[in-house]
């Protein structure tokens, strides 16, 4: 709970039955101007001994129909099943709401990424284990979302050939890329960057 704020550059708070004083920075962020840090009572290590877990994330990365949903919900299951609680943030969905006013031209996935990154980031730091499951075809997209997540961010590479994957084509979309109904799919007219550095 705030209690004072007659010094700008300081504020007491009770955190964990102490008073503490704080010092707190004014800061711009982009297009937000004089800005302030809140910090929050409960602590993250609290958090996470009262969920018995720590935080992390968790990166699916590859082309359409490689498996990355497939792997997603299997794994979700499975640390369900072991009293794990997990959050899949799928690319087809974030884009459902959040991400609905993007396309996928490549300024657009890169805000894609930065948004489900930073989405990602806060639920790591809730204490849950994120698993993003998004093409994120561009290496400095997802390098830019592990430095958000230092030691927490566990990159998961489907590496499919594009063949088997236009193969499988669940949804029909190769097949209307091919035809040229569809601009700009990965893999036919887009790139797709493989990671260097993944963790499979
Ligand atoms: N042009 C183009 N390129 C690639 N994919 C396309 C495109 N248009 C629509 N779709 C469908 O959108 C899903 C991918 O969304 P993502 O948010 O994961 O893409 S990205 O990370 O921003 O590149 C992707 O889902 P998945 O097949 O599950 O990967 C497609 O169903
Ligand atoms: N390990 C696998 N072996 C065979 N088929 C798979 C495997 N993983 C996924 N599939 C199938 O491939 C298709 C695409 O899987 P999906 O998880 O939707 O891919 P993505 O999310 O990358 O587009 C689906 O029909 C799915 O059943």
């Amino acid at each position: 709970m705030k209690l004072s704020f007659s010094d700008p550059t300081h504020i007491s708070i009770w955190i964990r039955g102490e008073l503490k004083t704080r010092e707190v920075k004014m800061s711009t962020m982009g297009n937000s101007t004089n800005i302030f840090w809140q910090e929050s009572p409960v602590g993250k290590l609290e958090r996470q001994k009262l969920l018995n877990q720590k935080g992390c994330v968790v990166w699916i990365t590859g082309l359409s129909g490689s498996g990355k949903s497939t792997l997603a919900c299997s794994l979700s299951r499975e640390l369900h099943t072991r009293g794990k609680l997990s959050y899949i943030l799928d690319g087809d969905n974030v884009r459902h709401g959040l991400n609905k006013d993007l396309g996928f031209k490549a300024e657009d996935r890169t805000e894609n990424i930065r948004r489900v990154g930073e989405v990602a980031k806060l639920f790591a730091d809730a204490g849950l284990i994120c698993i993003a499951s998004l093409i994120s075809p561009y290496r400095k997209d997802r390098d830019a979302c592990r430095a958000m997540l230092p030691d927490a961010f566990i990159e998961v590479f489907m590496n499919m050939p594009l063949a088997l994957c236009e193969e499988r084509d669940p949804k029909g979309l190769y097949k209307l890329a091919r035809a040229g109904k569809i601009k700009g799919f990965t893999g036919i007219d887009d790139p797709y960057e493989p990671p260097l550095n993944c963790e499979n």
